[in-house]
């Protein structure tokens, strides 16, 4: 059988930084990663790309396209090419866990493989911000998930800690809720018990894309490549920028910067909070932004 590990999360919620943390333990198999990414231009492979790992990309320009996706083709395509011991699956932040089990819950994907984790990982630091404003849909990701991963927790006082586990098993009182530092995850802790979660168990369908809120149908995205902003000051005043909600309501940006200095910079933003790191990734400039109700003339403007 073929391992399967779906590793789900809204926007920036550290799946990318998980699957970079499992692909350490799993060095010794054949592991294929499939990255669904929701913007145009792909950035997570740049991330994870590692010798001997085989990543397949698959954008979506859109929140409908990316629930239509057909996984179980793609899976059945990957197995056929590669035979891997093991798959691993980041659905884009925005994908319906709901509508992605259904595509897998067929005899075909269930007589060659089993499910080894189905995480989805929880931002702690705007889970009650996203709850708030996606609802539904954040909840269609945390009922259908047999582990919850909280993230960015040591940002949180304990306090803040516990009300969102609180809320998290008020939602899925069936689901494993890791809420410690991920220095000490272990691979164990993510794996789906099978005595305690019945596999078969049926996925629960929350809303169809029609019943969505509009918070949640009017998020797109706007892809740059090669801009010409090369200092880390500006990109930080853009940061800045996107936090007052002129472009919008920006949720996520993701990318990399050559820099006057000749090196390439990674920057993550994630609803308000950003970092810039240097990276040795070698890769042209580019940028995905992902949001609510996007000015997309004015962000495409400003990185001329
Ligand atoms: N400090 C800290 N930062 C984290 C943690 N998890 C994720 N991050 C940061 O959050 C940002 C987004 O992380 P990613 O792993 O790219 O998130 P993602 O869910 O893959 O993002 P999308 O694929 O764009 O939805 C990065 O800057 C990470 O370094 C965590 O537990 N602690």
């Amino acid at each position: 059988m073929i391992k399967l590990d779906i590793i789900s999360g809204f926007l920036g919620s550290g799946k990318t930084t998980l699957i970079k943390k499992i692909l350490d333990f799993y060095k010794h198999e054949k592991v294929v990663v499939i990255e669904n990414e929701f913007g145009e231009i792909g950035i997570d492979a740049s991330i994870i790309k590692k010798d001997g790992l085989d990543i397949i990309e698959l954008q979506n320009g859109c929140i409908c396209c990316s629930m239509k996706l057909n996984f179980k083709d793609t899976i059945l395509k990957v197995v056929k090419e590669f035979n891997p011991d093991r798959i691993i699956i980041e659905p884009t932040g925005i994908a319906m866990l709901s509508e992605i089990l259904s595509m897998i819950n067929n005899d075909e994907i269930k007589s060659n493989f089993s499910i080894n984790s189905l995480v989805t990982v929880v931002d702690a630091i705007n889970y009650f911000d996203y709850r708030d404003n996606f609802g539904e849909f954040f909840e269609d990701q945390i009922l259908n998930s047999k582990t919850l991963l909280l993230s960015k927790n040591q940002f949180l006082e304990d306090e803040n800690r516990d009300n969102i586990v609180k809320s998290l098993k008020s939602l899925n009182q069936n689901v494993d809720i890791i809420n410690k530092n991920w220095d000490d995850l272990l691979v164990e802790d993510l794996l789906v018990d099978n005595m305690k979660n019945n596999a078969d168990e049926k996925y629960k369908k929350i809303k169809n894309y029609d019943l969505l809120s509009t918070n949640m149908k009017s998020i797109s995205s706007v892809s740059i490549s090669n801009f010409k902003i090369n200092e880390t000051q500006k990109i930080k005043e853009i940061f800045d920028d996107f936090s007052n909600g002129k472009y919008g309501k920006i949720l996520r940006a993701k990318g990399f910067l050559n820099s006057v200095l000749d090196n390439t910079l990674e920057f993550n933003y994630v609803n308000g909070q950003y970092n810039i790191k240097e990276s040795d990734i070698k890769t042209n400039s580019k940028i995905c932004i992902i949001g609510s109700k996007l000015q997309k003339d004015k962000l495409k403007n400003i990185f001329k």
